[in-house]
């Protein structure tokens, strides 16, 4: 088993029935949704929020029940991957495009579990591309300010048109050198107009699920 399937299958032991579970996106919490597909069909009861089209999708294939913000008051858990964990506990996400939800849902959730192999962790976030959700409107522009916080923004291609996600939005790639201050830049980019929310999450999961090359998953709790 690979440390993906690993880390996504173990991520289910967080969940109780009668739970609201956010469900990430990506190639890691694919493995905890068909887990939770198969533990539904054995009688877990629980309601899911997607974090994408991609996962409403696979969560409907499975036959995992969904609901919405406007007929629930809260998410208990939320479980969702990664593209850099630092070592404190900063995250980058957005790799697969859905960090506009992914972060409503996040912000919303009593905990927030990651999943991600060890090859996520990096000392100090930025060798990843910072993913930034821009509106269509003047995004030359808005590019133009962000690559003035000392990055080289790149828009996101598909087939070489731009890549709108499930908003209808852009997103630029912005590779910095070093990300010394994520929370500070995570607040900076937000007041860029055109610029609808970008892919840092500073210190805000309450736990992670590391999975190793040997087989073996390291629990790390945020005593924030
Ligand atoms: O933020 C994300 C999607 O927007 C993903 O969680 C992140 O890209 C990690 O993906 P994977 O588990 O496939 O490595």
């Amino acid at each position: 088993m690979n440390a993906k399937q690993l880390v996504g299958e173990k991520a289910v032991d967080y969940i109780k029935d009668g739970m609201v579970v956010g469900l990430g996106t990506g190639s890691t919490v694919y493995w905890t949704i068909q887990k939770l597909g198969q533990l539904v069909k054995e009688g877990l009861s629980i309601k899911g929020i997607p974090t994408s089209v991609r996962t409403e999708e696979l969560a409907k294939e499975l036959g995992i029940p969904l609901t919405d913000f406007a007929s629930v008051d809260r998410i208990d858990v939320t479980i969702d991957g990664a593209d850099e964990i630092d070592s404190e506990l900063n995250l980058i996400k957005g790799g697969g495009g859905a960090l506009l939800r992914e972060k409503i849902v996040a912000a919303a959730s009593a905990q927030l579990i990651i999943v991600a192999d060890e090859s996520k962790l990096v000392k100090q976030l930025g060798q990843f591309p910072l993913p930034v959700e821009v509106i269509p409107f003047g995004w030359e522009n808005t590019m133009k300010k962000i690559a003035e916080f000392g990055c080289q923004p790149r828009l996101r291609l598909v087939d070489d048109k731009p890549d709108i996600t499930d908003n209808g939005n852009y997103i630029l790639d912005c590779k910095f050198d070093k990300i010394t201050k994520p929370e500070q830049l995570n607040k900076e980019l937000n007041t860029i107009p055109g610029v609808v929310e970008n892919g840092l999450f500073p210190n805000i999961a309450n736990m992670f699920l590391i999975g190793k090359k040997d087989g073996k998953v390291n629990v790390i709790t945020n005593m924030r």
